[in-house]
Parts: structure tokens; C-alpha cells; sequence
């Protein structure tokens, strides 16, 4: 490793370094504290504690004209569980949400009215369609994970389970964003098969199908700077949280970590670290890593899906839009997923009477309409929501505001996704430490990956392995082994992922004459 003595430059000691201050690094942070490990430093770009649970102020209460607080990033706390006379398992971010007292309601999306070009269209009857047909997927889903059988899309996995919208098929099509992309933030054909079902069944199954929407004036993060605050002082008082500071370089190897920070030259030097940025910081090669992150975990970064998910508010002098009603749901005449998805703040139980609504659009229309200005984005809305509501004379919104998640460095990219293709050991790779670096973050949970709870387990899973090193070897037989959901000490890792094609195979029984390699130029 790079050794900064000698040098004009500060370099920290410290045990652990902690690089991102998000829900995995807070969590992780944590369980170091809580094995009287108190000797770590935490990173971050950002001069808040909670990553992408990242709110903003917009619009103006009718009362007093102070901002609302609203949410770009997390909003709901997915799959509640804990109910009475259930088993008692429970999401821990529903745990730590009731415990930090966060203002929420039941997302109902039951409460929801479909729209097409020429205003409203009933067309939920296909909603029962896709539901008869998701509930064989699962089974189908999970007898390829039972008997180990070839994984596919979910694309493919819907089609054999009878669920089939034509291309021009819009009202169907608008269902189906609905059912799956506005979670997945990816499109069936992208998402894997076997992996979406699972990453949808573990958290709305284990626990409830229930989504509760976070409308706090503190903001979702309240959760998260309330946690901090129980092992780092205030939590911003504290001096081993470095907030505003930009982590540049890693170095690592078996002796421990250097971290470089910002164009200051300064750094910290520890004897592990965990990087918990998102994989599309990874992706974007935002850090530089020495030596280069070995092949098996760039394959694993590089295939692993970054989705975006934007959100887009608008306030407006009076709601125009059933007040009861939670969703509204518009099937665009010629692109899918063109603002699909509108949803009210004012409805009550929320933020009542905020006159707030606001659009959700994913992947290609996320990324086209995050390059555009403000301006054009608004016309486009506005087009859309007078088609909707045909006989209301709709007026200018008073505010507009919406994220650009996919350029964003903090994240580029809003949550990860399950792509086609990629296998329980490949994704094991992009959760596995090299040397004495460890990853964390939603998108190394194989199970919860694009949730809060995804972040919160592999904060402590990681914070618990390092803790269990840093504390001799006791820890590894006592507090974990093969059987807990807790790891210890180093991971595993596949330094060689097969196919499932020996080169032989490629012959004229199958199809395959030609020799793949033949070069007659
Ligand atoms: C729009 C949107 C909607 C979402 N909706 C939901 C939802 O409703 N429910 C749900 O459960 N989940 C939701 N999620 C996902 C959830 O927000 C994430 O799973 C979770 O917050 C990720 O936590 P993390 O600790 O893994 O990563 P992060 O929160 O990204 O933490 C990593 C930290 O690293 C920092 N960082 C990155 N690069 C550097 C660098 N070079 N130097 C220093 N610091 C750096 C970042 O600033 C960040 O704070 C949503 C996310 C988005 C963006």
C-alpha cells in the first residue's frame, strides 16, 4: 500500500474506515460500536448522514408559506410484518422507523384510477390478468430454484406463465409498468427471473405485502441520523464523521487499507475498510482502486444492474385530481412508461391539502428526462395530465423540482436491479472483501438488493465480520457459523465462473459445424 509517511500530507489511523455514511455504513459503524470498537472513521460526500434516503424542500404550506419537506430518494418502508399473532419477524426498517417516531401512512395501491390518452379508461380488469399469471410464475420461479434449472427474464417467465401484452397493447402495457417496473426500475426483459421473484417474495412474503409511505417533515433520514446519534455524538458534533470529504483513491492488501481523500492529498490509514458506494459509483469507476479491483469482482460490478428511479413534483394552487384517490395511473398512446405513474400528497392521511402530486418515471424515460431542462420535462407533464383530465382547466404548476439521479455522483443510478443472466455465485463476488476491503450497500444483499433493508443487513453483516477479526478469533465459532444469517471473517469469493457449454458441445449434433475460431482473412 501507499504509505504516506514522508509526506507534506495528514494521513488518520484508524481501525476502520467506513466509506459512505449511508444506511450500510451507518450500520456497520454501529455494530463496531456496540463490540467496543470505537475507533473508525465514516466518509461521505454528502453534509447529511443517510445516502439515498435524501429529502428536499419544495412548495409552500398554504398556512405559513414554509417548504415542504418531500423525499427523491426512499420513500417506504416495503414489507412491514411484526403483526400480532404472526410469527414476529420483522423488517428492521420498520423496527427503527417506529422507533424514531417517522410520520407515515399505508400506501394503498388498491386506491388507484387508470387513464389513457382520451381521460379515464377502466382497464384494472387487467390487473386480475397479471396477478393469475405472476402467482404461476412464482411457482414456476421457484421450481427452477428447487431443482436448479436454467434461470431466464422475467420477460420469458411471465410469457410461459400466460401473461402476454401485444407491443401495441398500451393499456396492458401500462399495467405491467405498474406491476413490475416501478419497483424493479428495469423492464421485464432486463430483470432476471428466478432473483426478481425471490427479491420480491423475501421482503413482501417473510414479512407483509404492506408499503408504508414516509411523509416525516424531517425527512426519511430522521432514521438514520437517529441511529448515528445513539454511537457518534449529535451525530454531526462528532469528529469521526467526515462529512463533505470525497473518497478519490482506494489502496489496499493484506495489511490494511489507505484511503485518499479529495484533491487535498490527505488520507486515512486503516486496517480494514468498507466501501459501501453504490455499484454504480463503482460502475463509473469514480474510485481508484491499487491495485485494480481483480477481474472476478469487476465482472460481478459491471453486470450487476444500476437502475433510475425519478420522482417529479408538482405543486399546484388547487387539486384537480380525485382528493381521495392515491395513484392515477396514465397508459401513454405510443411509449410505455411515458409518466405512468402519478401519485397525490394531498390525499389525506399524507401530507393533506399539500396540492402536491408527482410523476414516476424509470430507466430510458428516466435517463431522457433527466437530461432535459426543467422546462421541457413540465410541458410534457402538462400534456399528459390535460389529456388525463379533459374537462378541468388545469393551470401552471407553482412549483416543479425533480432529481437527477443517473448523473448523480453521490449514486449515479437510484437502486440496483437483478439482470438476466447473472448467478448466486457471481453476485457472491460482488459482495465478497478483497483482502482487507469489504463491501456493503443494498446491491450486495443477495436477497433484499434495491430495499433499505438490503443496506441494513449488509452493514451489519460486514460490521459484524470486521468486528469478529478485529477481536481474535473467539468470535468466529461463538456469535456466527454456516447456519446464522451472519457471516464471519473473510468471504467467499469464485475466482471462476463456468458456463454451462464445455468447448466440445460446440459441434453438429447442436448445431455448431463451423469452429468458432476459424479465421480463413
Ligand atoms: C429514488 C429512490 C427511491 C427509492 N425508494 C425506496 C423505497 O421506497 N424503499 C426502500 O426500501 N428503498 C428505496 N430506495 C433504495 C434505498 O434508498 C437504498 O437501498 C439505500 O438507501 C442504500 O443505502 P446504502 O447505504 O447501500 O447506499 P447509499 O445510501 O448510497 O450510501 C453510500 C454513501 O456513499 C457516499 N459516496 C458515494 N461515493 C462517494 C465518494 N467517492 N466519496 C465519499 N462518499 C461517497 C454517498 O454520498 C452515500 O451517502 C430508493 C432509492 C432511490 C434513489
Amino acid at each position: 500500500g501507499n504509505s504516506a509517511e514522508g509526506s507534506t500530507h495528514k494521513c488518520r489511523k484508524t481501525s476502520v474506515a467506513v466509506l459512505g455514511a449511508g444506511v450500510a455504513g451507518i450500520t456497520a459503524a454501529q455494530v463496531l460500536a456496540n463490540h467496543s470498537i470505537s475507533d473508525f472513521l465514516i466518509v461521505d460526500r454528502n453534509d447529511y448522514v443517510g445516502g439515498r434516503m435524501r429529502s428536499a424542500s419544495f412548495g409552500s404550506k398554504p398556512d405559513d408559506g414554509t417548504p415542504y419537506t418531500v423525499e427523491l430518494g426512499a420513500n417506504w418502508v416495503q414489507g412491514l410484518g411484526g403483526e400480532e399473532g404472526k410469527s414476529g419477524s420483522e423488517n428492521p426498517i420498520w423496527t427503527l422507523a417506529k422507533k424514531h417516531g417517522l410520520a407515515n401512512a399505508y400506501s394503498n395501491y388498491s386506491s388507484i384510477l387508470t387513464y389513457d390518452g382520451g381521460g379515464a379508461a377502466d382497464f384494472l380488469d387487467l390487473l386480475d390478468d397479471l396477478d393469475e399469471a405472476y402467482a404461476a410464475a412464482e411457482q414456476d420461479a421457484g421450481r427452477l430454484l428447487a431443482e436448479n434449472l436454467q434461470d431466464t427474464s422475467m420477460r420469458a417467465g411471465f410469457s410461459t406463465a400466460g401473461w402476454k401484452p401485444g407491443r401495441a397493447d398500451m393499456r396492458a402495457q401500462a399495467i405491467e409498468w405498474w406491476y413490475w417496473d416501478f419497483e424493479a426500475a428495469w423492464p421485464p426483459e432486463q430483470s432476471g427471473f428466478v432473483f426478481g421473484i425471490t427479491g420480491y417474495n423475501l421482503t413482501y412474503y417473510q414479512w407483509s405485502e404492506a408499503n408504508n409511505f414516509v411523509y416525516d417533515q424531517r425527512g426519511f433520514r430522521a432514521l438514520a441520523e437517529g441511529e448515528a446519534a445513539e454511537f457518534l455524538e449529535g451525530p454531526y458534533e462528532d469528529p469521526r464523521l467526515l462529512l463533505e470529504t470525497v473518497v478519490t483513491g482506494v489502496s489496499y492488501g493484506a495489511e490494511g487499507v489507505v484511503v485518499s481523500l479529495g484533491e487535498s492529498g490527505d488520507c486515512i490509514e486503516a486496517q480494514f475498510a468498507i466501501c459501501t458506494f453504490s455499484v454504480g459509483v463503482l460502475q463509473n469507476e469514480a474510485v481508484a482502486f491499487d491495485p485494480p479491483l481483480p477481474r472476478w469482482k469487476r465482472e460481478a460490478v459491471d453486470q450487476f444492474q444500476m437502475g433510475t428511479y425519478t420522482k417529479i413534483f408538482m405543486q399546484f394552487e388547487e387539486a384537480f385530481w380525485d382528493p381521495d384517490t392515491q395513484f392515477f395511473l396514465y397508459a401513454d398512446s405510443r411509449s410505455r412508461g411515458y409518466y405512468p405513474v402519478f401519485q397525490s400528497l394531498s390525499a389525506p392521511g399524507f401530507l393533506d391539502d399539500s396540492n402536491i402530486l408527482f410523476v414516476t418515471v424509470v430507466g430510458t424515460q428516466a435517463y431522457r428526462v433527466e437530461q432535459q431542462p426543467d422546462e421541457v420535462t413540465q410541458a410534457e407533464v402538462m400534456e399528459v395530465l390535460r389529456a388525463m383530465f379533459p374537462d378541468k382547466e388545469i393551470p401552471e404548476p407553482t412549483d416543479f423540482m425533480y432529481p437527477r439521479w443517473s448523473t448523480d455522483e453521490m449514486a449515479y443510478g437510484s437502486y440496483s436491479n437483478w439482470p438476466v443472466g447473472m448467478t448466486l455465485e457471481k453476485h457472491q463476488n460482488l459482495r465478497a472483501n478483497i483482502d482487507r476491503l469489504y463491501f456493503a450497500g443494498e446491491a450486495t444483499s443477495a436477497q433484499y438488493f434495491g430495499f433499505l433493508q438490503g443496506a441494513f443487513y449488509e452493514g451489519r453483516d460486514v460490521g459484524l465480520r470486521i468486528a469478529g477479526l478485529l477481536g481474535g478469533s473467539k468470535w468466529e465459532t461463538g456469535e456466527c457459523n454456516a447456519k446464522t444469517t451472519i457471516g464471519c471473517g473473510s468471504m467467499d469469493y469464485y475466482s471462476t465462473l463456468h458456463g454451462t457449454t464445455r468447448l466440445d458441445e460446440y459441434n453438429v449434433s447442436n448445431g455448431w459445424p463451423t469452429s468458432s475460431f476459424v479465421d480463413n482473412v
